[in-house]
């Protein structure tokens, strides 16, 4: 698997080949081109001696054998066969506790303490070598543990800006928000206040000239109702003159019609006495018929009667003269009644009229009343006008003012944003400076942690004990291998006893039957960690048939529990890409798997049927080459960029698919 960017190499290799070793060696070779294991015979590197011409021939002797590597790098079966500082240089910095704090180092500590070279007085002094070694080891924890605090604190400061930066972000957006929505509002409001203002002053207006039309007609009405009022009270004077001088008429209408009664009784009065004078006429002929018969009587006495004829005639004519001169004052009444009738005609005519007029002034009055009414109603809308106008002028005042708010708001809101805005370049000034010193502190810890790793063996070697299973031998039940509990080699130690001869071997560490996949992961994280920093590193399992490579490489198929090493590896490879790609690192992954068997290599992710052709002989020519830079790849073997683990794992299943020895699972 390939790092472009930092062109690292993790080797995860199982070997297939059959040796006869009861447990499983997991070799680790940081720093070392490539290795083909198959090509090992294993045995002859167990004791003291190594094939260094072997290894030689692998390509990487020199960094393994050699003092190259400023004397740090061991001899490969050395670390095997137990070599006390190991056991110290092996513990983990996670156990480094709290004894280092409080130190600083400057960066130029850091360097001046990883180029340190140890000086001896005597090469040969192995105490004292030892006492310097853990001496620097102590030293490089110190900085280590530094380091991890400081970085921490990074990270911890980091995440803390981003968080801020996100949160004074997510607040600037929101703000802006506000203040777009706010200020959309606030036109709209101002949109509409100004159209109601519009309107608004047009009604004003409007009710003013109606207001102004009304006061007039008010006026007119008033100036009307006065005439009307006036001449009311000149008709109702007339009207008291005409009803005083109807009132005289009628007295003087009683008076006359008494007059006339009165009169009527004269001349009956006179028309009695005139009969009455009729009957005295009457007896005065039969007076005359006497006398005459008297007078024939008398004739004698005639001359006595003729004097009385004589006055009784001049009686006779003063009556006639009375009654002509009744009659005339009869005539002379009757025509006064005429008088005094066409009068009193005249009187009632001009009373007719009165009352017509009077008729016509109170439909005027009562007219004047409905507009009396009219104007008052018009009052009353002009009052409850002006209060509409009141009202309008009041929400046009309290719209102002809330605009005039709102524009204070707004500003402030722009101000805001502005210190937010300064806050926020700020915030990236100091996230960029932080993500700098994240850079350094990263390289640093890169240098800090390869160092340690080749501290503790560039070769390591680890041997992983399979419990016994069901389908083993009755006989093998374990009683041959046995773990030593001295000191030095507890955890480290496995005693073989064989044909009652026991052989004692000693590895950087022995996994025991009960360890987990997740312990034996642990020890090898720390090594894909050193790929991901650009390291080259080699990770394979070497063993028997049936001795667990398969199970500690893959683990068990549908388990997750007991997944292998190079499923957790994806894994932490693919986190770590995450995580660091938010830091600016670009991982570009690419995979090629191949298969060595009988010293021919096959490729095994091919498209081309591998079934029908032989060995290697698929039409490829597949050599192993080493180029300037130390790198070392296998010519025309297909590499497939991936960029997840699941990528990974699939081509892991065509993989096993083409392998002409599969895995016993
Ligand atoms: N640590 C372990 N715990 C439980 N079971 C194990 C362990 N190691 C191996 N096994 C079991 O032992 C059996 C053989 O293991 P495995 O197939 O991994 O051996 P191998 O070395 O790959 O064999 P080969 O060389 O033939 O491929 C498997 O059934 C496996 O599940």
């Amino acid at each position: 698997m390939a790092c472009k960017e930092q062109n690292t190499n993790l080797h995860l290799c199982l070997n297939t080949s059959t040796i006869a070793l009861s447990f499983l060696l997991l070799l680790i070779l940081q720093h070392k081109p490539f290795l083909f294991f198959s090509l090992l015979d294993f045995q002859k590197y167990i004791g003291d001696e190594v094939r260094v011409d072997k290894w030689q021939e692998l390509g990487f002797e020199k960094k393994m054998v050699g003092t190259a590597n400023n004397g740090r790098m061991r001899h490969a079966f050395s670390v095997v066969n137990g070599e006390q500082e190991v056991g110290l240089n092996s513990a983990p910095p996670s156990n480094a506790g709290s004894e280092y704090g409080g130190f600083e180092f400057t960066r130029e500590d850091v360097y001046a303490l990883l180029c340190e070279r140890m000086k001896y007085k005597n090469k040969f002094n192995y105490k004292e070598r030892c006492e310097n070694m853990m001496d620097y080891i102590k030293r490089l924890r110190l900085c280590i543990k530094w380091f991890q605090e400081l970085e921490g604190s990074y990270l911890f400061e980091q995440e803390k800006l981003q968080n801020a930066l996100d949160f004074a972000e997510s607040r600037c957006a929101e703000m802006d928000l506000i203040v777009k929505n706010k200020e959309e509002e606030l036109n709209l409001i101002i949109v509409e206040l100004r159209k109601s203002l519009a309107s608004l002053q047009e009604k004003l207006s409007k009710e003013e000239s109606e207001k102004l039309a009304a006061m007039d007609s008010l006026a007119r009405e008033k100036e009307a109702r006065l005439t009307v009022e006036k001449s009311q009270a000149s008709l109702s004077e007339e009207l008291g003159k005409i009803q005083g001088e109807l009132q005289n008429a009628n007295q003087r209408i009683t008076s006359v019609s008494d007059m006339y009664k009165l009169l009527q009784e004269y001349n009956s009065s006179l028309q009695l006495y005139n009969s009455k004078l009729q009957t005295d006429l009457d007896t005065a002929h039969e007076n005359v018929k006497r006398g005459e018969k008297e007078k024939a009587a008398i004739v004698e006495n005639l001359s006595t009667l003729g004097g009385q004829y004589m006055t009784l005639q001049d009686q006779f004519n003063s009556c006639k003269a009375s009654v002509n001169d009744a009659a005339k004052q009869k005539d002379a009444l009757v025509k006064e009644v005429a008088s005094v009738r066409a009068e009193l005609q005249q009187v009632r005519e001009d009373r007719d009229q009165l009352q017509l007029q009077v008729q016509t002034l109170t439909t005027e009055v009562v007219n004047c009343e409905e507009l009396v009414v009219k104007s008052n109603e018009l009052k009353e809308r002009c009052v409850s006008q002006s209060n509409q106008l009141k009202t309008l002028q009041d929400q046009l005042d309290a719209a102002q003012n809330k605009l005039r708010v709102s524009d204070l708001s707004a500003f402030e809101a722009k101000t805001e944003f502005e210190a937010q805005k300064k806050l926020i370049c700020e915030l990236q000034n100091r996230l960029e400076d932080a993500e700098l010193k994240i850079v350094e502190g990263e390289t640093l810890r890169k240098k800090l942690h390869n160092t340690i790793l080749e501290l503790k063996g560039n070769i390591r070697v680890f041997c992983r004990v399979r419990p016994l299973l069901p389908e083993d031998s009755p006989g093998a039940d374990g009683k041959d291998v046995s773990y030593p509990t001295t000191t030095e080699a507890l955890g480290r130690g496995i005693d073989l006893t064989q044909n009652g001869q026991k052989y004692s071997f000693t590895f950087d560490k022995v996994f025991m039957p009960d360890s987990t996949q997740e312990d034996v992961f642990v020890e090898i994280s720390q090594l894909v960690q050193s790929a991901l920093d650009g390291y080259k590193v080699c990770i394979f399992a070497y063993g028997q048939t049936g001795s667990g490579k398969t199970y500690t490489m893959m683990g068990k198929p549908g388990n997750l529990e007991q997944k292998g090493l190079i499923p957790r590896s994806l894994e932490q490879i693919f986190q770590t890409r995450q995580s660091l790609q938010s830091q600016g690192w670009k991982y570009e992954m690419q995979v090629s798997m191949l298969e060595i068997y009988n010293e021919t290599i096959r490729d095994l992710l091919s498209t081309k049927d591998s079934s029908r052709t032989e060995y290697g002989s698929n039409g490829k020519q597949y050599a192993i080459k080493h180029d300037a830079n130390g790198n070392t790849h296998v010519s025309d073997l297909t590499v497939v960029d991936v960029c997840s683990s699941r990528e990974v794992a699939f081509l892991l299943d065509q993989a096993s698919h083409s392998r002409l020895v599969m895995f016993r699972i």
